[in-house]
């Protein structure tokens, strides 16, 4: 079992202080005049120490013996005394994901979540997964199982009709509040581009916006599941598909939803990357794999033609063009592309010790592309090519850990007093957002949807504003040491926000403000219960109510009042418009 590839960089370091030549390296690190130079440098000293050893890595592919103890897991967890049902097809779309193509393993893990399914009074997907049981080798000896079920499903579905989705009429759209902006429809008008020398671009506002206003609602370019929701969600789509996902052919790791899921993502990143997911989840952290990613998506959107994304990324390189700059009614893939290309790398602002680790990353992911990927084939010896693959990894090394973000969906949560709670959901890249400057006392706030992010005013920004995002450090959580230390550390800048340069206190410590109750006049403790409970139509009916509190009071800020407000706000956005799980409806049947 070979290291993951921070351990690789670690241990490189380790043996440049070994030799004692890290001034010497971090020297020369900085001196470089290009990342072709960087990648030579470091695969230098990476075969100079003979660390770069990718045989180690076990690989991917289908595994029947696997899957079959999988589901073997799973039976154990279907026993009526159990009856874990849950947590039964969590192991049986493992043994999916794992069986041979047109195998019996296959087909039996079908069966048996068809089983399951049907305790879960799911009958139409009860009959859709014995349909894939037939449609693969399922034993004759225990076809008269699986006909029994389908009779049965058959008979009930007729007896209750299909079940269609209780449509809630509370989980209303997100819209903008103002007019979109005609050629980027996913923000509001009032919204623009300006460069200021203490921030580099960001995003200001031409009229005043109140609290509640919805100035942006964004799709992300690319997406990267949660490696925990793997046997759960679709890899495409991010939705929770528990009863129905559907293996990829090649790998043991991508399930999707539906064939269009699956098709979609074979054709816009899965085909390039799927030889290697496994190792790459192994090696990376998140925005590392999501940044491995998007070099298998655009090599795909320009067709493999490496010249041609040569030429685009040294045109787009000199250009820097802006996510403004582009009519997104009308984009394609390419300049999609370029959108992410001209995020914030930090140029020039690395210390030589990421650049190293950045390094390391780009030539281990190259690797494994001409190791294990049609891209090897397409390179030949073509070292130009290699090596401009190199050289894109590194830039999009560089930009993955200062633009790319995850974002939460609604688990639920039996055991805990609020059933359901925020859990990390996927990583995602947005171009128009990632423009956004942080403030440890924002003002915006974000809303986390199934597919897409909003931007929501949470304290009200004057006319020539600018919009400030929080990047994880606020300052109602951590001090701001503790802010300004991780600020520099994954940022590279000094924070200069209002909380830092006025030192405001952590939540616990702040003041009071108000006289008499009204915070609880407008979050009564009824309101409270009601959203502990998960009432959605609470929820909706508290929100205008909080708006206007924040709007009124602002001039308070900060204040314990004020921050609780701000904090009960997400609560309710999240309850109103987060992806939730849907096992809450089983709670009845079995345990979770
Ligand atoms: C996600 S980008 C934000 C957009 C960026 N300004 C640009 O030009 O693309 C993050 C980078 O913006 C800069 N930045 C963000 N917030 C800042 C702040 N409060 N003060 C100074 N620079 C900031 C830092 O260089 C940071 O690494």
């Amino acid at each position: 079992m070979v290291q993951d590839a921070y351990n690789l960089y670690m241990e490189l370091w380790e043996k440049i202080d070994e030799r004692g030549i890290k001034k010497r390296v971090a020297r020369h690190l900085k001196a470089c005049r290009s990342s072709s130079e960087i990648i030579a440098y470091v695969r230098s000293l990476l075969d100079q120490f003979r660390l770069l050893d990718l045989t180690g890595l076990p690989g991917d592919g289908k595994n029947d013996a696997e899957a079959i103890a999988c589901r073997k897991r799973g039976n154990g967890l279907v026993n009526p005394r159990i009856a874990r049902y849950v947590s039964a097809i969590r192991f049986y779309n493992k043994s999916i994901a794992l069986a041979e193509a047109n195998s019996a393993a296959l087909a039996e893990a079908y069966g048996n979540r068809s089983a399951v399914c049907f305790a879960l009074k799911e009958y139409q997907a009860a009959l859709d997964n014995i349909r894939l049981a037939r449609e693969n080798p399922y034993p004759e000896s225990l076809m008269h199982l699986v006909d029994k079920r389908e009779q049965d499903c058959r008979q009930l579905l007729s007896e209750v009709g299909e079940q269609g989705e209780l449509k809630d009429e509370l989980a209303a759209k997100v819209e903008l509040s103002h007019e979109p902006n005609p050629k980027i429809p996913q923000i509001a008008n009032c919204l623009e581009l300006k460069h200021e020398d203490q921030y580099g671009r960001c995003i200001v506002t031409n009229r005043d916006l109140k609290v509640g206003d919805v100035v942006i609602i964004e799709k992300p370019h690319s997406t990267l599941l949660d490696e925990e929701l793997r046997y759960l969600h679709c890899d495409y789509c991010n939705q929770e598909a528990i009863l129905s996902l559907i293996p990829c052919k090649q790998c043991s790791i991508a399930m999707f939803c539906s064939n269009a899921c699956y098709q979609s993502a074979l054709d816009s990143y899965h085909r390039l990357e799927c030889p290697v997911l496994k190792d790459v989840r192994l090696l990376f952290p998140n925005v590392m794999v999501l940044a491995f990613r998007t070099l298998a998506k655009t090599i795909t959107s320009f067709n493999n033609n490496l010249d041609e994304l040569k030429l685009f990324t040294e045109c787009v390189e000199q250009t820097s063009p802006s996510p403004f700059d582009y009519d997104w009614t009308t984009i394609g893939a390419k300049d999609m592309y370029a959108t992410i290309h001209s995020m914030s790398t930090l140029q020039g602002k690395h210390t030589a010790i990421d650049l190293l680790q950045h390094a390391v990353y780009a030539i281990v992911m190259s690797e494994l592309l001409f190791g294990k990927t049609s891209l090897g084939e397409l390179c030949g010896t073509n070292e130009a090519h290699r090596d401009f693959i190199r050289v894109l990894a590194l830039h999009l090394c560089h930009i993955a850990p200062v633009n790319f973000r995850t974002q939460d969906y609604m688990d639920y949560t039996p055991k805990r007093r609020e059933q359901f709670s925020a859990k990390s959901h996927f990583t995602a890249s947005y171009p128009i957002m990632s423009l956004m400057n942080h403030s440890c006392a924002p003002n915006v706030d974000r809303i986390d949807m199934p597919s897409s992010r909003a931007i929501v005013v949470i304290r009200p920004i004057k006319k020539g504003g600018q919009l400030f995002d929080n990047y994880g450090m606020h300052y109602c959580f951590a001090k701001r040491d503790e802010r300004q230390t991780e600020l520099m550390d994954l940022y590279y800048f000094e924070c200069k926000c209002e909380a830092c340069v006025r030192n405001y206190t952590i939540y616990r410590l702040l003041p009071t403000k108000l006289r008499g109750g009204s915070f609880a006049s407008v979050m009564t403790p009824e309101i409270d219960e009601k959203l502990t409970r998960h009432d959605k139509r609470a929820a909706a009916a508290v929100l205008p109510a909080c708006y206007k509190f924040l709007e009124k009071l602002d001039h308070l800020y900060p204040c314990l009042e004020l921050s609780a407000m701000q904090l009960s706000v997400q609560r309710c956005f999240q309850m109103l418009y987060s992806l939730e799980s849907g096992k809450e409806k089983y709670k009845d049947i079995c345990l979770i």
